[in-house]
């Protein structure tokens, strides 16, 4: 897939020697549990080699059992995060999770364009589309979610929808394996350069097969389906870890196959937490012994 290759990489600001590694910012909310959210995404860049930085948009109060409370982070204060760590320190790929309401996302737009960070910039941006945990619990206000499709995803280099997301923003309910493709067309419908369609809800498939679609030719995306119910974080760290790839210059087509390989090993070494669904694990290629 020639056209795949096209993918800008993002400049920002040089890291200021030449031992500094690349910089990515994530811009979603906290999981008190540290299982999903920020915390994966950190971990997860920590992991592929990458700087990580924050622009928090909201805090959940968050465990193994689900989502009780959360309470947003006001839109400018989320903007100049933003504006600060990519003006001194510079990104060179950005990812959100968890944008609240209509008001975040226009003030995270606006200081992404500010920045160069977006379609347009040279900075890309990788959206996923957050909208409830896991559990179901609603992770957005009811305005978020027109604001998402028709604002957001335009400036988006790619987005990460699961099943749940596809059906909530195009009313496609994908059963099998060969909806992903009519998926994959209708969210790139809505103007991202991009569309990954995870295909983690599909439990009667004895794997998990991903597509990428570029708006004229689509990747399948092969991973085996592990038996484990303890996936909490797996959509953020799959897109952390893409984030990581395309920080680091690769192309997106590679980015995203070095992201499912990171993803489906992080949920083989899933464990087991609290009285819930565990997480999977970011930090699996630090074995024990390398701490000790
Ligand atoms: N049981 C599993 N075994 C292997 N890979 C999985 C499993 N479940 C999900 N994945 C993979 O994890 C990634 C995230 O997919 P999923 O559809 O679960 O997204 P999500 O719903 O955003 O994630 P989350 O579980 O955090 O809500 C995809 O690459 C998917 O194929
Ligand atoms: C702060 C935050 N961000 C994202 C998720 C989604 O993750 P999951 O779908 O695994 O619950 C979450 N539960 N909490």
């Amino acid at each position: 897939m020639s056209s795949m290759d096209s993918t800008p990489t993002g400049t920002g600001i040089r890291p200021a020697n030449d031992t500094a590694p690349p910089t990515a910012l994530t811009i979603a909310g906290s999981d008190s549990g540290g299982s999903a959210g920020m915390h994966a995404d950190l971990r997860t860049f920590f992991s592929c080699g990458v700087h990580g930085m924050t622009a928090v948009t909201a805090v959940t109060v968050q465990n193994t059992l689900g989502v009780s409370d959360m309470v947003e982070i006001p839109p400018e204060t989320v903007a100049a995060q933003v504006e600060s760590v990519a003006s001194d320190i510079g990104v060179h790929a950005a990812k959100t999770g968890v944008l609240p309401s209509a008001a975040c996302i226009e003030a995270v737009l606006a200081a992404c364009d500010r920045q160069g960070i977006g379609r347009d910039g040279r900075t890309p941006l990788v959206l996923d589309p957050v909208a409830a945990s896991r559990n179901g619990e609603p992770l957005l206000r009811a305005d978020a979610l027109a604001a998402l499709r028709d604002e957001a995803f335009p400036r988006a280099t790619l987005v990460t929808p699961n099943l749940d997301e596809v059906r909530l923003l195009t009313g496609i309910e994908v059963r099998d394996r060969d909806q992903l493709w009519e998926a994959a067309k209708a969210m790139h419908d809505f103007g991202p350069e991009y569309v990954l369609i995870k295909s983690g809800h599909l439990p009667e498939d004895p794997e998990c097969v991903d597509l990428l679609f570029d708006g004229r030719e689509a990747v399948t995306l092969p991973g085996p389906r592990y038996s484990t119910v303890h996936t909490h974080g797996a959509g953020d760290a799959f897109a952390s870890a893409i984030t990581a790839a395309l920080a680091r210059g690769a192309p997106m087509e590679r980015a995203v196959r070095l992201g499912k390989r990171f993803v489906s090993r992080s949920v083989r070494h899933a464990y087991p937490l609290g009285s819930g669904v565990g997480p999977v694990s970011t930090f699996w290629r630090i074995s024990s012994r390398s701490i000790q």
